[in-house]
């Protein structure tokens, strides 16, 4: 995977202070064990932030305009996702449900999953998370409504600080007849579901 093209800081710099977390822990980075550790670390920040390298919305570009005859709710749920949060940078997993009313334009599925991947792999609050997917959605797409939902847990709630394993926290964001209309919304909860999930 290639070095990120926005930052200016460079790999050898970012190995260096991965070798200084681990001497400030206690650790000594040269130790066999830990000799590749910076280079593994920094590969895996590559994977886990590559949502910075990416413009989801280009996701919804290519549209599909004539689904001739569907002007329903479209609902892809329980969209795994990985994310960092921004306060410890400790993982966020969960799933992702969104939902949208096309007004003629469709989007292929997966692009949907491509969007909330695009967003998830940076550092994030739970609620901006929710909100850059809806509106992205919004912006690009140009429905009549959207709907996220995200159900996730929180590493720094679980491993550290209060370690209330099993809590998970539910957000959501509704916009246009998601928002204004509640059966619109009330058949999107109940399409997702999530406590089946
Ligand atoms: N609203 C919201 N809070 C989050 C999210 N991720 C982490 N947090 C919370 O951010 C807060 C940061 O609080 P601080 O008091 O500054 O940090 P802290 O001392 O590590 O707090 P504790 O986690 O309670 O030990 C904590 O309450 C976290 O649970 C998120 O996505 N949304
Ligand atoms: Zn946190």
């Amino acid at each position: 995977m290639s070095d990120p093209t926005h930052s200016d800081v460079t790999r050898e710099q970012a190995e260096d202070a991965v070798r200084v977390l681990l001497r400030w822990a206690g650790e000594d980075p040269s130790r066999e064990g830990l000799l590749d550790t910076p280079k593994r670390v920094v590969k895996a920040y590559r994977d886990w932030f590559s949502g910075y390298e990416e413009d989801p919305g280009e996701y919804l570009r290519r549209t599909f305009e004539e689904v001739e005859g569907y002007d329903e709710l479209v609902v892809l749920r329980g969209i795994e996702f990985e994310s960092h949060c921004e306060h410890h940078m400790a993982p966020i997993i969960g799933r992702a449900h969104v939902g949208y009313l096309p007004d003629k334009k469709v989007v292929g599925i997966s692009k949907l999953a491509r969007v909330v991947d695009g967003f998830a792999r940076r550092f994030q609050v739970q609620e901006k998370l929710t909100a850059q997917i809806a509106h992205c959605i919004l912006e690009t797409l140009q429905p009549r409504g959207v709907g996220v939902v995200i159900d996730a847990s929180h590493e720094c709630m679980t491993t550290r600080g209060v370690h209330k394993r099993g809590v998970s926290m539910v957000t959501s964001q509704m916009l246009g007849t998601f928002r204004e209309d509640a059966r619109t919304r009330a058949e999107f909860l109940r399409f997702i579901d999530i406590d089946g999930h």
